[in-house]
């Protein structure tokens, strides 16, 4: 880890270094991890970090330094993507985000109910669900969908940004999470905002078409049974007016995407779609590596 880390540094971080320092660093390349670690905190007051150009540890601080090693990577595809530094979240870091969020206290409130419940990991994250907030604020919408409510985090995060006009189509199958939901609609003063649908997400996007409504939403998300995913895409971008949103959850699924030993059906049809969304020219995309990652979609 140390050996790659400091190899990877010499790409970026070495710009902003003076040669005493690029040299030492061209030594702890070659040292063990160990005696990387034990070497760096020698030079105490040689250089800040070394490692990152954004940083400035403090070179005391002899464990930050390791998780700081263990939280930067730098891209490893033949300088592709020329070098790219990014970083893993650990649950060091993850705390620090979440500290960063505005959590509403009605929301705060559902996640610890629903903490007990059965399920409760399937909720979106509380940065998540602010992302999707800021989002449907930024385009304005006043017209959503939800495919997968479970207790109501995401779309409750929704209905509080939505004028008082707005309407969100909440599709759930399962009635028990759908009660807890109409409950924290309720309590939130949305409920009028929130036109629940209990059935099957596929049959109620049909219902919409047929009821002659593409093309009249804003914003639509996509959190439900990942094997369906494809289908209501395809649904929603009939929905969706033009330069309108479709946000898929569960992108990265827990990174099996990535791993080529992963191949499972689920996984398999998130890979797929992944694919198909990244050629095709309906939409413009961004990947989001929040959550478990999600892709962002305008229509065209
Ligand atoms: C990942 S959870 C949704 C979490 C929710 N977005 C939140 O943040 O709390 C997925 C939900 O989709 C529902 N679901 C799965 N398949 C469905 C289908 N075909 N139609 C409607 N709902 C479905 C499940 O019952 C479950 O509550």
């Amino acid at each position: 880890m140390a050996y790659r880390y400091l190899m990877s540094s010499s790409n970026m971080g070495l710009r902003f270094m003076s040669y005493p320092q690029k040299n030492l660093l061209t030594v702890f390349s070659s040292l063990s991890p160990v005696t990387a670690f034990a070497s760096i905190k020698t030079l105490k007051g040689a250089f800040s970090c070394s490692y990152c150009v954004r940083c400035q540890f403090n070179l005391d601080d002899f464990s930050s330094k390791k998780r700081h090693l263990e939280r930067v990577y730098t891209t490893n595809s033949n300088g592709k993507f020329s070098n790219k530094q990014f970083i893993s979240v650990d649950p060091q870091l993850y705390e620090y985000i979440l500290s960063n969020v505005r959590e509403p206290e009605i929301l705060g409130q559902l996640r610890e109910e629903t903490a007990s419940m059965r399920g409760s990991k399937m909720q979106v994250s509380p940065d998540q669900a602010q992302l999707l907030a800021m989002l449907v604020q930024i385009l304005g919408a006043k017209r959503c969908i939800e495919v997968g409510v479970y207790t109501g985090y995401s779309s409750l995060a929704v209905a509080l940004v939505l004028p008082e006009s707005g309407r969100l189509v909440a599709c759930e199958r399962d009635l028990e999470y759908l009660e807890v939901a109409k409950r924290y609609y309720e309590l939130a003063g949305v409920s009028h905002k929130v036109d629940v649908r209990h059935g099957l997400a596929a049959y109620t996007l049909k219902s919409l078409i047929a009821n002659g409504e593409a093309s009249s939403y804003d914003f639509a998300f996509i959190d439900a049974e990942k094997r369906m995913n494809e289908e209501y895409f395809e649904l929603l971008l009939q929905l969706v007016r033009v330069g309108g949103l479709i946000v898929i959850d569960n992108v990265l699924w827990y990174g099996k995407v990535a791993d080529p030993m992963v191949d499972d059906k689920k996984t398999d049809s998130i890979r797929r779609l992944n694919k198909k969304i990244l050629e095709d020219d309906r939409v413009g995309i961004s990947m989001v590596p929040i959550g478990d990652g999600m892709t962002i979609c305008q229509k065209r």
